[in-house]
């Protein structure tokens, strides 16, 4: 339990998650049906309302409810096509939709579960049965997301692991190519952390690599950047819309970060103290240049530094 509150404290869970207030949405186009599940809901819970297909996701993409209760049959846009439409969205495909339908042919309820809700409800609603179900896919969510976030954290560092990076990378590659922007690359590596292991012990060195990751991790990052643990004692960190300049400086105030720690290192080679080298490569994503390539200059610029002295910051721009 406590490594599942110190994971939501980290900020990969949601706080919402946490449902003190859960956040639903209840959409129909008539008004009365929106009132009657308010009245139900409305104690407990925050309720946000929309009368239209287009008006509930563009509700779900601003607020990130917690479910929703969704009409079938709407004019403009049913509520089979929203759901399809939050499905395929990575940013709203985990909220659980619940069907509210005046149909309750199987043929219809098969529907709305090959589309993805998790269950349905028959109009008139009956505010216990109601209740309850929804309670239940709120648990359901909430288990979900705390396994998702567990499974996206390092276990010695509790910072991001490389499953949840690479992710990540995978993302972020795709939306800067969409953009035409930059994206950067930062690795970082200990330097002679072998003879720091060999001098201290391995515990010691686990409680290094845990300071370093939590500095790297604090560090004054902007909205979709990430520093992840990379393996041993590797970090990686991803700058989307990011120019090699941008990267660069970026990447000496970690290395001013982690020298400023001032953690005794006596064997170092370097400094009386933990240093990290660290290599950079950005580019701009796009048709016939691949992920792994700017991994592989990041990695490369890393060797520079480890070659050219350690402690130091090198970087690259790929055509
Ligand atoms: N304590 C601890 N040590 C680790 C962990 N992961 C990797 N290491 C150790 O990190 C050391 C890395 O050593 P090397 O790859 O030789 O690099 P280095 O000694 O840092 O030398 P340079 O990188 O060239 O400066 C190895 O001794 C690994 O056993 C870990 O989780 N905990």
């Amino acid at each position: 339990m406590s490594e599942l509150k110190s994971t939501l404290t980290s900020g990969l869970i949601p706080a919402a998650v946490v449902l003190e207030r859960p956040r639903l949405l209840v959409v129909d186009d008539q008004p009365v049906n929106i009132q009657a599940l308010y009245q139900v809901f409305a104690k407990d819970s925050e309720v946000f309302m929309a009368t239209s297909g287009q008006q509930a996701i563009e509700v779900c993409r601003q607020k990130r409810p917690d479910l929703i209760l969704l009409d079938v049959l709407m004019p403009d846009m049913d509520g089979i096509e929203v759901c399809k439409i939050l499905k395929a969205d990575v940013e709203t495909q985990n909220i659980p939709i619940i069907f509210v339908t005046s149909q309750d042919s199987p043929e219809e309820e098969t529907r709305g579960l090959e589309v993805g809700a998790v269950d349905f409800i028959t109009k008139p609603v009956n505010p216990a049965v109601v209740r309850a179900r929804v309670k239940t896919h709120l648990t359901l969510k909430m288990q979900s997301d705390a396994l998702r976030a567990l499974a996206s954290i390092d276990g010695l560092t509790r910072i991001p692991n490389r499953r949840f990076f690479d992710e990540r990378l995978d993302a972020e590659w795709r939306a800067c190519r969409r953009a035409g922007s930059s994206l950067s690359l930062i690795m970082v590596d200990v330097d002679h952390f072998k003879k720091y292991n060999d001098h201290y012990g391995h515990l010691d060195g686990d409680n290094c690599l845990k300071r370093v990751a939590s500095s790297l991790a604090e560090s004054n990052w902007r909205g979709r950047d990430l520093a992840a643990r990379y393996g041993g004692e590797e970090f990686v960190c991803l700058m989307p819309e990011t120019d090699l300049a941008g990267a660069m400086s970026k990447a000496e105030s970690l290395r001013l970060q982690i020298e400023n720690l001032a953690m005794p290192h006596a064997q170092s080679a370097n400094a009386d103290y933990v240093t990290i080298s660290v290599g950079v490569a950005t580019t701009v994503p796009s048709e016939g240049k691949s992920e792994e390539v700017l991994l592989g200059a990041a990695d490369e610029q890393l060797y520079k530094a480890k070659q050219t002295g350690r402690n130091r910051v090198v970087g690259v721009a790929l055509n």
